[in-house]
């Protein structure tokens, strides 16, 4: 299947400074992108462009099967919705969502059933009546989906949807948007830098550094096998080592493994419940113990630096100071290739 959306090396800038360099990334049709990075890295600039609200100084963007790099913003049926989602105070919600309609000429019965539509769709059948200020951060944010989705974009894309709104109410967002996706079938992409949410939500996660794609696979793929100590330490590991000259260097003293590296190696990586604790070649000092239900999690202090450990709570806990042995082997860490 042909991607839906092609960004083909497609390069970004402000003024002399490249922001992104020569980007390819093929998105498929009814897909939910997560773009995944640090700020700075070019999330945002990229979602400009793909919107037509920043002109590429090279590359092209191709939107089923049509050329849309000099096509400007409101003729891409590409949809925006941004962090800051400003609904219209002085509006009902009803209207909030028909105003894109109303621009576009839509009128009567075609337009009220074209908006009751875009409220079901989102559970706010009931609220159409209802200020903005009369709604939790939650529902306003709804509204601003119905508002997006109304206008039957090709693909919408979110910059950071949920970061204004507190943990609770995020999660329930996320299931949200999840299910108008499956059920609309609607192409998106949404920039964030959680990556449990890009880890939740999404069906393929870009990961991008310094306006390149670093590493680009499923959920699965990022969290199981990142291909550098940068995507390592963005999903969670916490034991990163290079190779260089044959030994291991992460903070502390180089070392060398007894098991041979990996061929082709760079690096690597342990989580912190694939550390051995109580045997091992290595040694450390116990400088941080929290029991956390189900695990209980150590940092240890050793010449090859701060390790961090997970072990099954229901093992004897061992206290401040206390000097244990650990392992680090091959067969349990990821290989880092990058
Ligand atoms: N209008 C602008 N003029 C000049 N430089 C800009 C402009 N907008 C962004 N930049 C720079 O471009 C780079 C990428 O910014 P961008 O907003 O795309 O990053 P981001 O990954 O979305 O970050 P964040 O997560 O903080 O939103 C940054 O170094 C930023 O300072």
């Amino acid at each position: 299947m042909s991607d839906f959306l092609v960004l083909d090396n497609l390069s970004l800038s402000y003024g002399r400074t490249t922001v992104v360099d020569q980007l390819n990334l093929g998105v498929r049709k009814g897909e939910l992108i997560a773009l995944l990075g640090p700020s700075g890295c070019g999330k945002t600039t990229t979602m400009r462009a793909v919107a037509g609200l920043l002109t590429p100084s090279a590359g092209k963007i191709v939107l089923d099967g049509k050329d849309v790099t000099r096509v400007p913003p409101n003729k891409r049926q590409v949809g925006l919705m941004f962090q800051s989602y400003a609904l219209f105070p002085h509006l009902s919600v009803f209207e909030n969502v028909a105003f894109g309609l109303r621009l576009k000429g839509m009128r009567g019965d075609a337009l009220s059933s074209k908006v009751n539509e875009g409220l079901a769709s989102v559970g706010l059948a009931q609220y159409g009546d209802r200020r903005p200020a009369d709604l939790s951060g939650g529902q306003q944010q709804r509204v601003a989906l119905a508002r997006s989705l109304v206008m039957d974009p090709k693909i919408l894309l979110l910059d950071e949807p949920l970061s204004n709104l507190d943990a609770r109410l995020r999660l329930e967002m996320r299931t949200e948007l999840q299910r108008v996706q499956k059920e609309s079938g609607l192409t998106m992409i949404f920039v964030t830098h959680d990556q449990s949410e890009a880890l939740s939500l999404a069906d393929r996660i870009v990961v991008m550094r310094d306006g390149e794609i670093e590493q680009l696979g499923t959920p699965e793929d990022i969290y199981n096998r990142p291909v550098s100590a940068f995507v390592a330490d963005f999903v969670g590991f916490e034991n990163i080592f290079a190779i260089e000259g044959g030994e291991l260097k992460g903070k502390g003293e180089a070392f060398t493994l007894a098991s041979p590296l990996p061929e082709g190696a760079t690096g690597l990586a342990w989580r912190p419940e694939a550390v051995w604790l109580g045997e091992g070649a290595f040694e450390g000092t116990v400088i941080g113990a929290a029991f956390v239900g189900q695990m209980r999690e150590y940092v240890l202090e050793s010449a090859i630096g701060r390790i961090k450990v997970n072990v099954d709570a229901n093992l004897p806990a061992h206290p401040l100071d206390t000097r244990l042995a650990f392992d680090l082997r091959v067969e349990d860490a990821v290989v880092l290739r990058r």
